[in-house]
């Protein structure tokens, strides 16, 4: 594993409620796409540090953030006194040379018309290191640490195989000696066997370098296989981040419960009892109020009330307000517009098939019907923005009204982000939507 021995305690890195939003005016704008929406953790000095979630959810965004690539719209990125998302001119240009970044792609990531020299020598004429000379050398030694040989100085990108253009992003990132990189799915590009070459490589730079490594990535099992601690991401948000065997062996956060049981199993007759992300993340241009994954969130607290009401039918209550939720989000075509005015059937108007489709294989309590035929005779007027308010007074709960808080859930530290965590609910357990 990755930095297997390194002091725990020196901090290198300290966010503290980092935001980076995109749009005009961000903060101010009234639908910023809220890639990173505060995010704060401390990243340790030599420790490979995972980020996982799923696609869109502001990993990459985060990590350009940490080394200023992208400018942080509110919060701080700590290095020691200094808030890197504060700096100017020499002292970015001093933060940018200690912290870098290595990019999924080797294929378009470099400049085909540069030879492979050129490619790695370039941050050091940006940042006027030494001379020509002394540069020319530095690249031949670098070429020679990524396993590369110095005959390739003067080869051309397109000449060389995945796994060795990644070699020359590698040498690229290192030219001015960094202590920290960020790792953007530096594998995921290429072959099984290749991949395996190129962590090796990752795993002995750190060693010899005593480099730190933000590690994002899609593939758990990798992962699993060279992190230290793990981050789990979830719609602009930290929800779980812990020591790497303790978040896949027993993960406290419903969405990496989730996430987790996502992952194929080897054998697909294997007994599982694998807990599903169903739909899809709410945009991050408008993300729930209370807590970021309450939208699909298997382990939802309710209402004290309905506590006894079955899972399946509380699943389908649930669904029912995924839906509105979804539709308002939807953007409606011209051809759905027009459908509408000219007093056709749309999808739009299809209010009692959704309803049908979820509630007529199940019973309903009667308390639980009333506000449901309530909240669908808005649906029927036209009104979704009353159903859904109506749903949530009826069947909301913290979990849609409050943002949960960091939870310390293990004894090194690791957090986890979930209103289950508080002493008045059941910790958050499979048990709660599976039948074990
Ligand atoms: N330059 C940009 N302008 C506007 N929106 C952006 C920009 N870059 C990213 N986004 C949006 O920000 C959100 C987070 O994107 P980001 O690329 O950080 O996610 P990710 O987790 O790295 O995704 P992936 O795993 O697919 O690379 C997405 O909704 C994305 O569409």
């Amino acid at each position: 594993m990755f930095g297997d021995d390194v002091d725990e305690g020196d901090v290198l890195v300290s966010l503290c409620d980092l935001k980076t939003y995109y749009g005009e005016d961000s903060l101010l704008s009234d639908d910023p796409v809220k890639a990173v929406d505060g995010v704060s953790f401390d990243i340790h000095k030599g420790e490979t540090l995972g980020l996982v979630g799923e696609s869109g959810c502001g990993k990459t965004t985060l990590g350009r953030t940490l080394i200023q690539l992208e400018d942080a719209t509110a919060g701080e990125v700590r290095i020691g006194d200094t808030d890197v998302t504060t700096l100017t001119g020499d002292d970015l240009q001093r933060w940018r040379r200690n912290s870098q970044m290595v990019f999924q792609d080797p294929e378009s990531s470099l400049n085909d018309r540069m030879t492979v020299g050129a490619i790695i020598r370039e941050p050091l004429d940006v940042h006027d290191w030494k001379t020509p000379r002394e540069r020319r050398a530095r690249v031949r030694e670098l070429l020679d640490t990524v396993g590369l040989s110095e005959e390739h100085y003067y080869r051309y990108p397109h000449q060389f195989s995945g796994g060795q253009r990644q070699r020359v992003g590698i040498a690229r990132a290192l030219a001015l000696e960094p202590e920290f990189v960020v790792l953007d799915e530096p594998v995921s590009a290429l072959d099984v066997s290749v991949q395996a070459q190129i962590l090796n490589l990752l795993n002995r730079l750190q060693d010899e370098f005593g480099l730190t490594y933000l590690f994002i990535a899609h593939d758990l099992s990798v992962v699993r296989h060279i992190c230290d601690r793990v981050a789990v991401m979830y719609l602009g948000n930290v929800m779980e981040l812990g020591p790497t065997e303790r978040l896949f062996q027993q993960p406290q956060n419903p969405y990496t419960h989730a996430l987790l049981s996502a992952i194929p199993e080897p054998d697909p007759t294997a007994d599982s009892d694998r807990i599903t992300l169903t739909g899809s993340p709410p945009s991050p241009r408008d993300p729930p109020a209370g807590c970021p994954f309450a939208t699909r969130c298997p382990m939802k607290i309710r209402p004290p009330e309905y506590d006894s009401v079955d899972t399946e039918v509380w699943a389908r209550v649930e669904m029912l307000r995924e839906v509105l939720r979804e539709r308002s989000n939807a953007d409606r075509s011209l051809t759905e517009r027009a459908r509408e005015i000219l007093g056709l059937s749309s999808r739009f108007s299809s209010a009692d098939e959704v309803h049908d489709e979820l509630f007529a294989d199940v019973t309903l309590p009667a308390a639980v019907e009333d506000h449901i035929e309530e909240a669908m005779d808005h649906v029927r007027n036209d009104n979704e923005t009353r159903a859904r308010a109506q749903l949530r007074e009826a069947f909301g709960s913290v979990c849609d009204e409050e943002r949960p808080k960091s939870h310390v859930v293990d004894d090194e530290s690791g957090t986890s982000r979930c209103h289950r965590h508080r002493d008045e609910h059941d910790e958050p357990s499979r048990s709660q939507v599976v039948s074990e």
